[in-house]
């Protein structure tokens, strides 16, 4: 990867500067072997769920939650998607007015969780007319995570808990854990009733809930509820400002390349005929829409980096060696800008992704979900949301970048803006 950042075992930034390709494939096979999810001192609110998890108990959590993000599961969430999208939509619907642009990545956001919880929690928060607790605090909790990654000085546990901004860290995590608990209390006491019971499970759609709760290893034990509660809020949180960050980035791409926008809203139209809703169905024939969420993630990846803890030294194919303890970060956004794996790689084309160009692209070259084993699990959710929201705001609104308000990227844990993202909103007739 291009611009490696890499820390040796005391912390020291040793400051690689590698070039893609070829020591990208030989570090991504060769690390995955000898890898641990880094940054797990960001997360100890989550608990041990699915992202910072290892080994065997990382294997069983995986096999476990792959359901969920089935197909025949997905296909239900497109119109629980599409009831959050237009909530969305009819918001900015009145507040739009002729001259001012809208800063629309908090509303994405929003929109984003209250799609997550409805999905995977059966959770109606409603959190997009009205302020609730728990989507506040999930939303506060991941700007503390931004500030606390960019103060040196919290890195350090001791000076961050006895800090001002850590105590708010901290109450903002008891109210997420206390819902959490709430949550599953509740859903444990229905599940106790044996109609409720067989009611779920003839349902054609269990939730993720209902996955966690009913699971049993080959001895018939359940997970115990700590497994439960880290899985929980694990989704919760990683699987809301993802793709919330990844649909603002994406209506910003369509804004700054109308004939793009044009031809994604000529696709939907003739996809959808005289209907108003999106079915399952139709996402699959959206070929060009696909293209361009496609190219929208490979310039503005939400996941910036990714980290991983050697723990075994690596020698690559240049002699050098990285010692056992090492923070690696894997800079998948400078991979996706490196000019020896892209051609002109700052310019916007979706059709790098058609069927015809596919077969140059290397395989470690595009990596919004990371790649093997530890990959995103939800990637389909996610370009399903994607999809769907794309849809239905190219349907009701033409989109134009706001020239006097760019935005600012940053890399962060996920990839910012500093500055907001700002449209300009043009309601279609
Ligand atoms: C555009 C949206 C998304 C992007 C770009 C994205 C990206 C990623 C990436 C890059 C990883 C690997 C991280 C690493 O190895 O350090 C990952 C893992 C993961 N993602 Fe996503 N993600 C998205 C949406 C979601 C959603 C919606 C959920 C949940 C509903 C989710 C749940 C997870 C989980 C649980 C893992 C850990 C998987 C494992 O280690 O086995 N993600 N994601």
């Amino acid at each position: 990867f291009a611009r490696n950042r890499i820390n040796d075992a005391d912390g020291r930034e040793l400051s690689h500067q590698h070039r893609a390709p070829s020591l990208k494939c030989h570090s991504v096979s060769r690390l995955s072997a000898t890898i641990q999810k880094g940054l797990n001192c960001v997360f100890p609110f989550l608990g041990k769920g699915l992202v910072v998890l290892h080994g065997p108990k990382w294997f069983q959590h995986r096999r476990l939650l792959t359901p969920a993000f089935h197909n025949d599961i997905l296909k239900s969430y497109v119109s629980l998607m599409a009831d959050s999208s237009k909530v969305m939509l009819d918001k900015w619907e009145k507040r739009i007015t002729k001259d001012k642009s809208l800063d629309i990545f908090e509303d994405v956001c929003l929109m984003t969780l209250d799609s997550l919880l409805k999905c995977t929690f059966s959770y109606h928060s409603n959190c997009q007319n009205r302020s609730t607790t728990l989507p506040t605090a999930i939303h506060d909790l991941t700007a503390m995570i931004q500030q606390r990654i960019k103060t040196f000085l919290y890195h350090n546990d001791l000076i961050y808990w006895f800090s001002p901004h850590g105590r708010r860290f901290r109450n903002a995590c008891r109210i997420i854990h206390c819902n959490t608990e709430k949550m599953i209390k509740e859903r444990k006491e229905r599940l106790k009733d044996k109609r409720e019971l067989e009611n779920i499970q003839k349902k054609r759609r269990l939730d993720i809930l209902d996955i966690l709760l009913c699971a049993k290893d080959e001895n018939g034990e359940g997970l115990p509820d700590e497994d439960i509660s880290a899985e929980t809020d694990t989704l919760m949180f990683g699987g809301h400002d993802t793709t919330g960050t990844g649909i603002s980035w994406l209506l910003y791409c369509l804004a700054l390349h109308p004939e793009h926008q044009q031809r994604c809203r000529e696709e939907i139209k003739e996809i959808l005929g005289d209907r108003e809703t999106i079915q399952w169905n139709d996402l699959s024939n959206m070929p060009y829409i696909t293209m361009c969420i496609k190219e929208s993630l490979r310039l503005y990846p939400p996941v910036p980096q990714m980290y991983r803890q050697l723990n075994q030294p690596v020698t690559f194919f240049d002699g050098r060696t990285l010692p056992e303890g090492s923070l690696v970060s894997l800079h998948v956004y400078a991979l996706h800008r490196n000019p020896t794996v892209w051609k002109d790689p700052e310019v916007f084309d979706p059709l790098r992704f058609s069927q015809d160009n596919l077969s140059d692209q290397h395989s470690f070259a595009f990596l919004p979900f990371s790649a093997g084993p530890r990959n995103c699990i939800a990637q389909q959710f996610a370009m399903t949301e994607m999809k769907v929201s794309l849809a239905l705001t190219l349907l009701r609104f033409e989109l134009s970048p706001d020239l006097n308000n760019p935005p600012n990227e940053v890399v962060q844990l996920l990839l910012r803006s500093t500055t907001g993202i700002h449209l300009h909103l043009k309601k279609l007739s």
